[in-house]
């Protein structure tokens, strides 16, 4: 970042740097940031991070992968974006070099197109597909708050492993005053094996195991539009959930409930939102295996089976198996007033 710029703009808004993070995320430039062609934000980082990931899994499995990734090379192939495209051929192979674990030519500009669009796999409910979110919260990576690098593996249609990277995430609990965020120790690795608990680092977790909502805090997207905070709230306080909630971008969400910071999550996108299998699947076997639930508003399982998208009802909500039927009840009853347009929604 050129001297004496304190981050970068956004659709208008001033994007902080300064909290402890990775170096690309500190050193983002304006020019850094594109729109894809659903309006959402795509940086250098999340194609690196695709590229990265899909080149590593090729050289340690030693086979063909196929990966349902978020991101593609069509907008990188345009011949405005040949600039872009040598500044993330540029970070991956600094990268690769700095790591020192291959030994390898410094990648082209057409292996790292090469290495993104291994991720071009639609899934379903056969065979084995890694699922990568490269950048999830690619808004919270811009501003300077939390995002996760989200990989899953999908057997035959269900997650049986599941890695949270978060970069930025304090290793204490997060209270809902935020004011972990401050502290210096941060970032955090997750994983889960279907069977095998979730792990963060070398400690073994569990969900909060309260039963009580008047204890429970809970955690929102950050970003309005992409969770309803008025529907959250409304289920909050019929549960009886005094806390107020914590919002944070990205998996990191997943990964906090899981070693037990807050007990649910919350997640209402506005009518006709698509929710993706890489948005989810990653998250939702750390904390299914540290002892939660994760399911729709219906309180049906979570179905990673279904290609990209997940086929769900209204919205997903993520609690310990005590806490669920209850928080089940009052996301019906918030829905129904909802729906039939009760002021206090
Ligand atoms: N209108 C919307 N409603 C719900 N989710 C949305 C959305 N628009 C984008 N998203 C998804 O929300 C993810 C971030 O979630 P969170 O709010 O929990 O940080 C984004 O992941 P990326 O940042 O990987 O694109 C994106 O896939
Ligand atoms: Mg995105
Ligand atoms: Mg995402
Ligand atoms: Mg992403």
């Amino acid at each position: 970042m050129p001297e004496g710029e304190e981050g970068v703009k956004w659709r208008g808004t001033q994007i902080r740097h300064g909290r402890p993070g990775e170096r690309v995320q500190k050193v983002l430039l304006q020019s850094d940031v594109h729109s894809k062609s659903d309006e959402s934000p795509v940086t250098v980082a999340d194609y690196g991070s695709q590229a990265l990931v899909s080149f590593v899994l090729e050289k340690e499995l030693h086979t063909e992968v196929t990966m349902v990734a978020e991101e593609d090379s069509a907008d990188l192939r345009n011949e405005g974006a040949t600039e872009t495209l040598e500044r993330i051929t540029k970070l991956i192979n600094e990268t690769i070099s700095n790591d020192g674990s291959y030994s390898v030519p410094p990648l082209s500009s057409e292996d790292v197109l090469i290495a993104i669009d291994r991720g071009d796999s639609e899934g379903g409910p056969s065979g084995r597909h890694w699922v990568l979110d490269p950048i999830d919260g690619t808004k919270g990576f811009v501003r300077g708050d939390q995002y996760a690098i989200a990989l899953a593996l999908l057997e035959d249609g269900k997650v049986v492993l599941g890695v949270l990277a978060c970069p930025n995430l304090p290793l204490s609990p997060i209270g809902s005053d935020g004011q972990s965020f401050l502290q210096k120790e941060v970032g955090c690795l997750f994983y889960a094996k279907v069977g095998g608990g979730t792990h963060m680092e070398h400690l073994l977790m569990h969900v909060c195991a309260t039963e009580d909502p008047a204890e429970a805090s809970f955690f929102e997207s950050f970003e309005a539009a992409h969770s309803s905070h008025d529907l959250s709230s409304a289920i909050a306080s019929k549960l009886g959930v005094r806390a107020p909630p914590v919002r944070m971008d990205s998996q990191a969400k997943y990964g906090a409930l899981a070693r037990g910071d807050g007990a649910i999550y919350l997640r209402f996108p506005r009518k006709g939102y698509r929710e993706k299998i890489w948005d989810h699947a990653a998250g939702c076997l750390v904390v299914t295996e540290a002892g939660g639930v994760a399911t729709d508003a219906a309180g049906n399982p979570l179905d990673f089976s279904k290609g990209k998208l997940l086929d769900l009802d209204t919205g997903i909500v993520v609690s310990n198996q005590k806490l669920m039927p209850s928080l089940l009840k009052a996301v019906r009853d918030s829905l129904n007033e909802a729906s039939r347009g009760t002021p206090s929604l």
